[in-house]
């Protein structure tokens, strides 16, 4: 559960459901199966992986530590996203409770589970987590249930069996809120802003359980128990009932399965919390992966804030806000759409371009929320990134095909699925805090040249694929999104007829398809479009030639270092690998910011 809107679409628990998930030797029906590899795709070997760090809420209370402490936990915020939190005072008798009670529900009949069924559109109750937008199904079950503010608990999806579960999620609630303020006050001290002020854009908000049991299942590389996702409220609080590992955080372009301490809670930062401090925290990617033998059970409290229904940076903190304040109902929108989507953080495309030396105009602003209510995220981000610069960055992009995409490990021709979102991504979000300006700043780029092995690799597919480009499943959350079989699984993109746009007996009926293409897909395909043919043709041919000749000629526009424009591969990623393409880039607009040096002479 991440924070979610109410048209999600959460499915029940059919009988069928409850048969795979309870006998090993059934075959696993196609709905849970993950083209692109499920939770088996690790990753980090344990000699390898890094442990989250480990905080003493003892110290934090001890006035002799506190100040380390503090400092510790700021960072683990600050580097990881994520922290386990030992010596926290929760009253030991109320969690035994709650993991006792949580695990009699999961043990009932069917029958007497699907009492409190999740209904359609609707998001509290047992049933399934979020269905993705490529209609697959995580490999586990779940009750959700609102505890926070008091008269908004409905009790229908409060089991009534085991008897004392009620009462045991009541005192856990109360529980998790205190800890919640606890950890609160540290955070703020952290940041250097009053414990009020952190303490208020939490106070009244609402509290939501997620309590998840993950069977096992006996191909675990195939399902997924939850897809990768950041959680989408302020602060969450994740209690193991049993030892079983699951939970992988992602950590620079890694899964790290995360090994919990006896008696420990994990705690995590949910993107408003990030947004709160101004990106100081950080909320990260994660996911469960199944275990072959043995069945997980958790129980996780999220914490919901705002700042008067808003949400956006702690003014307290000073500082330039680096994203745009937003109301909590389009928030929870765009991060439904990011959930099931499985793509990128929703917050993500509500920083700030602080490229700009001048703010948006009120006009220029509202046209972006126009956007983002439509929902036509890739819109937004073009307006804010492309338009509001002036820029407009023609990447021509030339993959080999000498290479099938899934030799060996896996090359990627370009891992993630929006290249645009991307590059836009680089722009406004890779780029040294202060130095920002009007201009992309150069210095923060990465492109790399084409080297002469390079080109060797890409026209010879006999050579061993260099290692830079090999990938190791690095990429998580949108590298993973399952790609659809064959072609009667694959829906194809609409179709847009500017043709029928232009005539006024079927404008109407196109405009709505135009609309309705942006709104579910955000890519179209546009036919009858009124490009001039013989330019179209010139723009391919030359394309063409140009990736054919010799290197040395293609390299008299080279790239240079930290510099975008020019021909060279397209972004290094974090971890330093490469996309298994060459690309030139020049920018085209306005005409005076032409580098002619950038445009190639053959
Ligand atoms: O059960 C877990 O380990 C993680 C659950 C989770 O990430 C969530 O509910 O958002
Ligand atoms: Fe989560």
């Amino acid at each position: 559960m991440e924070g979610i809107n109410d048209d999600s679409n959460r499915d029940i628990i059919t009988e069928a459901a409850a048969m795979a998930f309870a006998d090993p030797h059934l075959q696993i029906p196609d709905r849970y199966i993950r083209a692109a590899g499920g939770g088996g795709v690790v990753v980090v070997g344990d000699g390898e992986s890094l442990e989250l760090p480990v905080v003493d809420m003892a110290r934090l209370l001890d006035p002799e530590h506190r100040e380390a402490e503090v400092a510790l936990l700021g960072s683990a915020c600050r580097s990881w996203g994520f922290f386990q939190l030992i010596n926290h005072g929760v009253d030991e008798a109320v969690i035994q409770k709650m993991k006792d009670n949580t695990v009699q529900f999961f043990e009932l009949p069917l029958e007497d589970k699907n009492t409190v069924a999740v209904r359609p559109g609707g998001i509290e109750g047992f049933g399934h987590h979020f269905r993705s937008s490529a209609g697959k199904l995580d490999w586990a079950e779940n009750l959700i249930v609102e505890t926070q503010p008091f008269q908004q608990r409905n009790l229908e999806f409060w089991p009534s069996k085991p008897p004392t579960f009620r009462d045991s999620i009541d005192k856990y609630a109360m529980e998790m809120w205190n800890l919640t303020t606890r950890l609160l006050r540290f955070m703020a001290s952290d940041l250097g802003v009053e414990q009020e002020t952190l303490l208020a854009a939490f106070h009244g908000k609402r509290q939501t359980f997620g309590l998840h049991r993950y069977p096992p299942c006996r191909h675990p590389e195939k399902v997924i128990g939850i897809s990768p996702h950041s959680d989408g409220f302020g602060l969450t609080l994740l209690l193991q009932v049993n030892d079983t590992l699951g939970l992988q955080v992602s950590k620079d372009g890694r899964w790290h399965p995360v090994r919990p301490l006896p008696g420990a809670f994990i705690v995590n930062v949910g993107e408003i919390l990030e947004v709160l401090t101004n990106g100081r925290y950080k909320s990260v990617f994660h996911r469960v992966a199944v275990d072959a033998e043995r069945g997980r059970v958790t129980v996780v409290v999220f914490q919901d804030a705002c700042i008067n229904g808003l949400v956006k940076p702690l003014p307290e903190l000073g500082e330039t806000p680096r994203y745009r304040a937003i109301g909590k109902s389009e928030y929870f929108k765009g991060h439904t759409a990011e959930v099931l989507g499985q793509g990128e953080r929703f917050i993500d495309t509500l920083k700030k371009d602080e490229r700009c030396a001048d703010p948006l105009s009120s006009a220029e602003e509202s046209d972006a929320m126009a956007a983002i209510e439509l929902g036509n995220y890739a819109a937004h981000l073009l307006f804010r990134h492309c338009c509001r610069s002036s820029s407009h960055l023609l990447a021509c992009r030339h993959r080999s095909s000498s290479h099938p995409p899934q030799t060996a490990k896996g090359v990627a021709g370009m891992l993630h699925p929006h290249p645009l979102k991307r590059t836009l991504e680089f722009f406004g979000d890779r780029l040294p805090e202060k130095k920002l300006q009007r201009e992309i700043d150069i210095r923060a780029m990465n492109r790399d040249i084409i080297t002469q092995d390079a080109t060797m690799a890409f026209a010879d597919h006999h050579l061993h694929i260099p290692d830079r480009f090999v990938r190791a499943d690095e990429v998580p959350a949108a590298g993973e999104v399952v790609v659809v079989g064959g072609d009667d699984e694959s829906s194809e993109l609409p179709v847009v007829d500017m043709a029928r746009l232009l005539d006024p007996e079927h404008r109407e009926e196109e405009i709505a398809w135009l609309g309705s293409a942006c709104r579910s897909w955000g890519f179209f395909q546009l036919i009858n479009h009124g490009v001039d043919q013989a330019v179209i043709q010139k723009m391919k041919e030359n394309t063409v030639q140009f990736f054919e000749l010799p290197l040395e000629d293609k390299n008299t526009v080279a790239v240079r270092p930290g510099g975008i424009e020019g021909f060279g591969h397209h972004f290094r990623s974090s971890a330093g690998k490469l996309d298994w393409a060459e690309n030139l880039i020049v920018q085209t607009q306005p005409f005076q910011q032409r580098n002619l040096d950038f445009w190639p002479i053959s």
